[in-house]
């Protein structure tokens, strides 16, 4: 077990994510004063590690510590609550209280959409954890169902708001250094995407798209490529599923608008969700029914959103990341590009009509005044080598794909494989839906080995010429040809009775045997008179029995 400062043990993790790894962990002594709970020795509690990358960052440090008291003190019966941070060494963790319950992607997953009442009763919770964190300036800004614990109370659920913070702690200067964000696709809102500045309108953003993915079991909008789904971000108006009551699509809708200035408070969009629930439950009186239709005038926008610090930056705008994306992942952390104001300005100037498919051709221009932190002109802007890399990567996939089978290793492999049949290269499993796939936060989430040895899916195979073989030598000649049965044995037989015949000889010539019987015959002779008596005997025996 390893000690996480003084004061815990960690025992097993519990998952990871793209900041950090979850520990179950267990309190060895009360923490000091500096933590919001003391908690008892034996005390069983959550520890997120965040990632070696992040706590060797100074700022990410400095802005974990100087945070400290905001995480610390935000409390809600809705947050996991923060109990303690550690700063040790090369050591970033945030001590938090263990809610024992799945979080709301694998509920989502194992068990499928919700029902729209129990939607937006869920929903509103989480409305009201968020209601508290920007009512004291807090910005969740990754809000997702991976980031919702449901707490079992009493055979109830009860969701719970984790991470609070995290993502801000991630995005530190050194990490903007590099061009990247932490986000996650499928619920960046639009703002983000494009690196404009950031309200506690993201988080509305983030809650219309929880909200979507609870009632139809998946986030509005998906693609093969992060880049896809940002695009749809950008420009896509979500579509109302048939599934969805048109008082639950009214608020989905409103918090989905691209514009933050047109989103609710999360104040009001609980208490809208609350209407909505009453108004389309199947007990739903007139009065409640009038309520949930007219819901619309309780989602006006936000006057007064909760601004995230230092979050305005017009030289970031869309995130390329297409080659890693995985529309199941968890936060990802993907690399920003940079353009001119006039890019920031017009979303769609900076997106590739091709899209994905060139990565090149979304390659925006080179700002021409570089903030300070931001590469020189002179020197590869960090896209230049992102997309070089990828490329890299490309062509060897070309390459490999192009290689002569026999030569490839690759390939090699389950052609020897094909003799043993129980090992032949599984076909892939289905890719699950955008989004809402496997559980990448687990430990061990590699796809299986063998899977590296599927051939590879674009390129027909070529039938491998099949290399020349020596002439056999000429057949031998069976000695049974016609396999008469026995004949074999006989064979055995016969030989056997030779080996003994010449044994016998030579124990008769060159051993006293002679002396000791009293004869000087031959061998022949003595086997001849052996013989003869015997026959006599048995010739005796034949006319004894018919006398
Ligand atoms: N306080 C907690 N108690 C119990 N389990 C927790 C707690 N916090 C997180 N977990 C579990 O740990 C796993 C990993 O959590 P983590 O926050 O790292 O995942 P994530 O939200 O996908 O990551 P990230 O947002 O950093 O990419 C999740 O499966 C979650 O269920």
């Amino acid at each position: 077990m390893r000690p996480v400062g003084s004061k815990y043990l960690l025992e097993e993790p519990l998952g990871r994510g793209a900041t950090g790894t979850v520990w179950r962990a267990r309190q060895k002594e009360a923490a000091g004063a500096e933590a919001a709970v003391a908690g008892e020795p034996g005390e069983t509690v959550a520890i997120k590690v965040l990632k070696e990358e992040l706590a060797n960052d100074s700022d990410v440090v400095m802005r974990f510590l100087r945070e400290r008291s905001v995480l610390l003190r935000l409390t809600h019966p809705n947050i996991v609550r923060v109990r303690d941070l550690v700063v040790e060494g090369d050591l970033l963790a945030l001590v938090m209280d263990l809610v024992d319950g799945p979080d709301l992607h694998r509920y989502l997953r194992e068990n499928g959409p919700l029902t729209p009442v129990a939607a937006a009763l869920l929903t509103a919770q989480v409305a009201d954890a968020l209601a508290a964190s920007h009512a004291d300036g807090v910005v969740h800004r990754d809000l997702k169902p991976a980031n919702v614990l449901l707490k079992q109370d009493d055979g109830q659920m009860h969701p719970m708001l984790t991470d609070f913070g995290i993502a801000r702690l991630a995005d530190s200067p050194g990490l903007t250094r590099t061009h990247e964000f932490v986000g996650t696709p499928a619920y960046v809102a639009p703002e983000s995407a494009e690196g404009r500045p950031q309200t506690s309108a993201v988080d509305i953003y983030g809650a219309g798209i929880l909200l979507y993915e609870l009632v139809t079991g998946r986030p509005p909008f998906s693609g093969e490529s992060a880049l896809e789904v940002l695009h749809q971000h950008l420009s896509a108006e979500p579509r109302r599923p048939s599934t969805v009551p048109e008082p639950l699509w009214t608020a989905i809708e409103r918090c989905l608008r691209k514009s933050p200035d047109e989103r609710p408070s999360a104040e009001n969009l609980a208490r809208a969700l609350r209407v909505v629930a009453e108004g389309v439950g199947v007990h739903a009186n007139a009065a409640q029914i009038a309520a949930s239709e007219g819901v619309a005038a309780l989602l006006a926008p936000d006057p007064d959103p909760a601004a995230v610090p230092g979050s305005a930056d017009p030289t970031q705008v869309l995130p390329q990341g297409a080659a890693s994306y995985d529309p199941s992942a968890a936060t990802s952390v993907l690399p920003h590009t940079s353009a001119g104001p006039t890019g920031a300005a017009d979303p769609t100037a900076v997106l590739p009509s091709t899209g994905a498919a060139d990565p090149t051709a979304v390659m925006p221009p080179m700002p021409q005044h570089q903030p300070e932190g931001q590469p020189r002109p002179d020197e590869p802007h960090p896209w230049q080598n992102q997309l070089r890399a990828a490329r890299d990567r490309n062509e060897q996939t070309q390459v490999q794909a192009y290689l002569d089978p026999g030569e490839d290793p690759l390939r090699r492999r389950p052609q020897r494989q094909v003799a043993r049949p129980q090992q032949r290269p599984q076909p892939r499993q289905q890719q699950p839906a955008p989004g809402y796939g496997p559980q990448q936060r687990q430990p061990q989430q590699y796809p299986p080995q063998r899977q590296q040895y599927a051939p590879a899916p674009q390129q027909p195979q070529q039938p491998a010429p099949r290399p020349q073989r020596e002439p056999r030598p000429p057949r031998q000649r069976s000695a049974n040809p016609m396999k008469i049965p026995g004949l074999g044995c006989l064979k055995g037989c016969l030989f056997t009775i030779v080996i003994l015949f010449v044994a016998g000889w030579l124990v008769w010539e060159f051993t006293p045997l002679q002396d000791w019987i009293g004869t000087s015959k031959s061998y022949w002779h003595q086997l001849s008179d052996w013989f003869h008596t015997v026959s006599g005997w048995i010739g005796d025996l034949g006319g004894g029995s018919s006398s």
